[in-house]
């Protein structure tokens, strides 16, 4: 008799451990990454460095006490380890995060910059002794001792105004920081010493979150190429250039710009003679892909990937032979990780997902961090490679993290269903995709609740991934069969698909939805009166849509997260420039047009009970849409209740936060589940 597993719900969910991306030792024997777990108790996280063998054996723990020990990366020597942290050791309290290094067979970990402003991302000079790092300082300001000053001096303002004459001035749920950029430095790992690498000149990097793939440094260790705005406006939506610094002069080139496309994701080969980029013809259309591009010594550059109708994800790397470029991208609602050959311009697939997030390679050896609906964040490594779909290709796990707990766990099936939605050319119905997810022990002679997840973007996709915020086993697991439409417009179905939408935004998409409700209602398991939606950002905006187009009764309830509901009032989001592209005018344009896709237009038909979720730090959907929506339903007389968080942005991050959330979120759908109570 085996022992009934148990249901899985938001405690085991916030229990479960978190893998980040795995950086291996220039040997490819072992593999670091960050590790985190979550306590209900203190309300938040803690991320740990782990050591992975390649060869077999137990996982290490490398760190121990660091808040949240991140990004790690071995050095070019397999010496030390770098990554960064916000600690109090050494008789110092981080008050911004920190590059700290570690030997790789343990010991303490070893704080190697004091940087006031902090240290944002980084990467390994070739000789192991220096790293180049991101850090928002005051462009004005000269050495690191002003930057103190001045990151001391803000700390203690008085006014707590922000103020500014910048198109761009915030991003998601932060403001830009007020007259700071962006900019590259070097650190010295023996003497903490840093240089700003853009002093005295205009450049900075992006002001929309600057990463590791925002530059690389090249094989000698002599040039840093990088990614930046070159208008004197910034804007979310403007076109970045190519340039590249002189270490040692600082002396920089802008390497390549072109008019109506926008670069980003530099990589220098390991011979020094070809840079890869991500290249996007946003003159063309501003949902053009990025695609594979490719520079020479010599200034000529190609888009190698225009005739594959799949974007390109960042980081590239190139193969070890410099003949093929390793990265990941979408296919029809799965992520895998591909190899580019820059020769035949073919793709092969060397990871199939399911979804995998990150990769690494050294010395043959290579490693990949990749998830499902049926698990969370693992790291494998390939034994044996496949054919060019990936298939045949044998991968072995190098971790075993929540393995006892989910041992313990009965997660529902997936299932992937294509059916006939909207037609976008008005001939035919065009071929979408579902993804459904079973509660665990589904009998299809029993009746079942049906719960659409509708996913935002609308540019993404749902599929075979693990959500921590919209987890689609939590919700199977209270006893609904998940639905997931791939609506038209979803990414990884083709650029026609994704362009479809365009200037008419949720006319196919509830076309879509509609099929897909039809379809499962033929089911006979299927029961009628326990229908409901849900979705967040523009899934909940397709929510709101439903509400005022959608027959009342049609869904029992409604769940908006962070939905959008009126363009006119969204222009107070931080991509306010990307609406007209998408809606098709600026409001004070032709503001028919633009309620024609806005919810709050069709408010007078709305009927649905709604739960409207949304927190204040959201700056892409500005929490006054969920406000508005909420108001409305209240003042109409209908349903309606509002969870709204004063401290989260987008997302739901905090544990406690998560765990109020899941709770609402079934019980506003237990309370309208009549059919529920005659079971
Ligand atoms: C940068 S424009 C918004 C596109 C972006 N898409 C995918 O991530 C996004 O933030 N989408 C929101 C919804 C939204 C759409 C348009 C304007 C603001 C917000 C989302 O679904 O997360």
């Amino acid at each position: 008799m085996t022992a009934k597993k148990a249901l899985f719900d938001v405690d085991a969910l916030w229990a479960l451990e978190r893998l980040g991306a795995p950086s291996l030792s220039p040997d490819g024997a072992q593999a670091v990454a960050s590790l985190s777990r979550y306590d209900m108790e203190k309300n938040q996280g803690q991320s740990s460095l782990v050591l992975l063998s390649t060869l077999g054996g137990e996982m290490r723990t490398l760190t121990h006490c660091g808040e949240k020990d991140g990004a790690p990366l071995w050095s070019p020597q397999g010496d030390l380890i770098a990554f960064v942290a916000k600690r109090e050791q050494q008789g110092v309290k981080d008050e911004q995060p920190q590059l700290y290094v570690i030997a790789p067979d343990g010991g303490e970990a070893r704080r190697v910059s004091q940087v006031a402003t902090g240290i944002e991302a980084f990467k390994w000079f070739p000789d192991g002794k220096r790293i180049a790092f991101i850090s928002w300082v005051w462009p004005g300001l000269k050495g690191a001792a002003a930057q103190a000053r001045a990151v001391q001096a803000h700390k203690e303002r008085k006014a707590t105004g922000y103020v500014t004459s910048e198109a761009l001035y915030r991003f998601w749920d932060h403001s830009i920081p007020m007259g700071r950029v962006a900019r590259l430095h070097v650190l010295d790992i023996a003497t903490g010493k840093t240089r700003d690498l853009f002093e005295g000149s205009d450049f900075e990097l992006s002001r929309t979150e600057p990463d590791a793939t925002s530059f690389d440094i090249s094989p000698d260790g002599r040039r840093i190429v990088f990614a930046f705005d070159p208008a004197a406006e910034k804007r979310i939506d403007n076109c970045q250039a190519l340039a590249e610094v002189d270490v040692r002069s600082g002396e920089a080139r802008v390497l390549l710009q072109e008019d109506g496309w926008d670069f980003s994701a530099p990589a220098y080969s390991h011979a020094g003679q070809h840079l890869a980029f991500l290249a996007s013809h946003q003159g063309l259309k501003h949902t053009a892909p990025r695609q594979l591009g490719v520079l020479d010594t010599h200034g000529n550059w190609a888009v190698l990937s225009e005739d594959w109708d799949y974007e390109v994800s960042a980081p590239l790397l190139w193969d070890e032979d410099d003949l093929g470029l390793l990265f990941c991208a979408e296919e029809r609602g799965r992520r895998h990780l591909w190899r580019f050959d820059v020769k035949s311009c073919a793709a092969f697939v060397l990871f199939r997902g399911g979804h995998a997030a990150s990769f690494g390679l050294e010395a043959g050896t290579l490693v990949v961090n990749h998830d499902g609906v049926q698990h969370p964040s693992r790291i494998s490594v390939l034994e044996v490679e496949g054919d060019e779909e990936g298939l045949g290709a044998q991968w072995r796990r190098i971790e075993t993290v929540n393995d006892k707990l989910l041992a313990g766990i009965d997660f529902g099936r997936e299932e992937e269903v294509w059916f006939k939605g909207a037609n976008s050319d008005g001939k035919h119905g065009d071929q979408v995709q579902m993804w459904l997810v079973y509660p665990p022990g589904f009998n299809a002679r029993r009746k079942y609740p049906l719960m659409h997840v509708i996913h935002g973007g609308p540019h993404t996709a749902f599929g075979d991934s693990w959500h921590w915020r919209w987890n689609h086993q939590a919700f199977a697991a209270q006893g609904y069969v998940v639905a997931c439409v791939n609506y038209h417009g979803s990414s990884s179905f083709g650029q026609a698909f994704l362009d479809s939408i365009t200037h008419r935004w949720g006319e196919l998409e509830l076309q879509d939805i509609e099929a897909a409700t039809d379809l499962l209602l033929q089911k006979p398991w299927a029961d009628k009166r326990r229908v409901f939606a849900t979705g967040g950002s523009y899934g909940g905006y397709m929510v709101a849509w439903m509400n005022g187009h959608v027959k009342p009764g049609r869904y029992q309830a409604y769940i908006c997260h962070a939905g959008c509901y009126d363009w006119q009032a969204m222009f107070a989001d931080d991509a306010y420039t990307y609406h007209a592209k998408e809606l098709g005018a600026w409001y004070w344009d032709d503001p028919a047009k633009i309620a024609a896709q806005s919810p709050h237009a069709f408010a007078q038909h709305m009927k649905t009970p709604t739960l409207v979720i949304h927190g204040a730090m959201d700056y892409r959907v500005p929490d006054a849409q969920g406000l508005a929506y909420y108001n409305t339903l209240k003042a109409r007389g209908v349903d309606a209740r509002l969870l709204w968080f004063p401290d989260e942005n987008h997302w739901i991050l905090k544990p406690r936060n998560s765990q109020l959330w899941y709770g609402e979120f079934f019980a506003w759908l237990a309370r309208h589940d009549k059919g529920a109570a005659k079971r």
